[in-house]
């Protein structure tokens, strides 16, 4: 079977899941169970931390595993591990901060202070960055209380919008240290075996199929043949768009895959050009 690791709890829980899920796995558990067999598709799953993940995905225990770019980051595992897939969710920031009216305004500020963060080797290889050292000041969680507790003088941290930030006083230096969002990540050691590296494939693609299906949607119009060329450049789609003919005499039938993001846009320029009868449907699975 295909060891899968998957976060257990945390941020990246239910996103995960969720993906899984759509992409025809089944994670059924017993109540407090931290594995699901799931036989249908060969796959044990492994209810792990994402840190975890981060640190054990490329040591052979794991084949493959979904956790944070910043946790793998943090852990050092870069070289023995190689990212499959971008999955657009879990998306951080990790910054220096510090409080809001303090003496600290930038970076280089730092050196030689104290500074609280879950991710102390980021925090120092930043700090080396800036020609500067840090005296890192290590905790699991709630960093941002740090420097109003007196424990250190700024932290480095996740940022997501901003509010528990907001909330403890404190404000961000300079650039992010790293941009980070969960990926789906195998170790870069030797072949899994025939079998286990096909099923690794099929994951890698139906994980796909369900984020391309996340972001697109189908659009279908009818266009004059006089705007077809115009048309057809707004909407190229992934490839190229599906052009069908219609029964009125010089008019067609277009049918593209269009960005989600897109959608309205997409449909103020085609009416300009003289389209008609633009519909948009969702996609439920796809394979691009
Ligand atoms: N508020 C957030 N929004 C989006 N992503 C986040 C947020 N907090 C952490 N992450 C990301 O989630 C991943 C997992 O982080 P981590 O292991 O710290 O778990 P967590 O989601 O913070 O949960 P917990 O702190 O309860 O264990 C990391 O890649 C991190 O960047
Ligand atoms: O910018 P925001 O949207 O406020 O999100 C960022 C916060 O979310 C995470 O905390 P989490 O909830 O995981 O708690 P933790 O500090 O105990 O890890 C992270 O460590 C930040 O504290
Ligand atoms: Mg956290």
């Amino acid at each position: 079977m295909l060891r899968v690791a998957v976060p257990n709890k945390g941020s990246l829980h239910g996103p995960t899941t969720q993906l899984l899920e759509e992409a025809g796995y089944r994670l059924h558990r017993e109540h407090r169970a931290l594995f699901a067999e799931d036989r249908g598709n060969n796959v044990r799953f492994i209810f792990w931390r994402a840190s975890d993940i981060a640190r054990n995905v490329g040591a052979g225990v794991l084949d493959v595993g979904i956790t944070g770019q910043d946790l793998l980051a943090g852990a050092g595992t870069a070289e023995s591990t190689t990212e499959l897939l971008r999955l657009g969710f879990g998306s951080s920031r990790f910054y220096f901060a510090v409080a809001n009216d303090g003496p600290i305004t930038s970076v280089p500020e730092l050196d030689g202070k104290r500074v609280a963060t879950s991710f102390p080797k980021l925090a120092e290889q930043a700090a080396a960055r800036h020609g500067i050292r840090i005296e890192p000041v290590e905790l699991d969680g709630a960093v941002e209380t740090a420097v109003e507790l007196g424990l250190a003088d700024a932290i480095a941290d996740v940022v997501e919008t901003g509010s528990s930030l907001r909330a403890a006083g404190l404000t961000t230096l300079g650039e992010p240290i790293l941009r980070s969002q969960a990926v789906l990540v195998r170790g870069a050691g030797a072949s899994l075996g025939e079998e286990r590296e096909h099923a690794v494939e099929v994951l890698g693609q139906r994980l796909r199929g369900v984020l391309d299906a996340r972001s697109y949607v189908v659009m279908d119009y009818n266009c004059p043949d006089s705007a077809l060329e115009t048309a057809t450049a707004i909407t190229p789609g992934k490839e190229s768009p599906t052009i069908s003919s219609l029964t009125e005499p010089g008019w067609v039938a277009v049918r593209a895959m269009v960005p989600r993001a897109d959608v309205q846009d997409v449909m103020d320029k085609l009416a300009e050009v003289g389209a008609t009868e633009i519909l948009v449907t969702r996609l439920e699975a796809c394979r691009l």
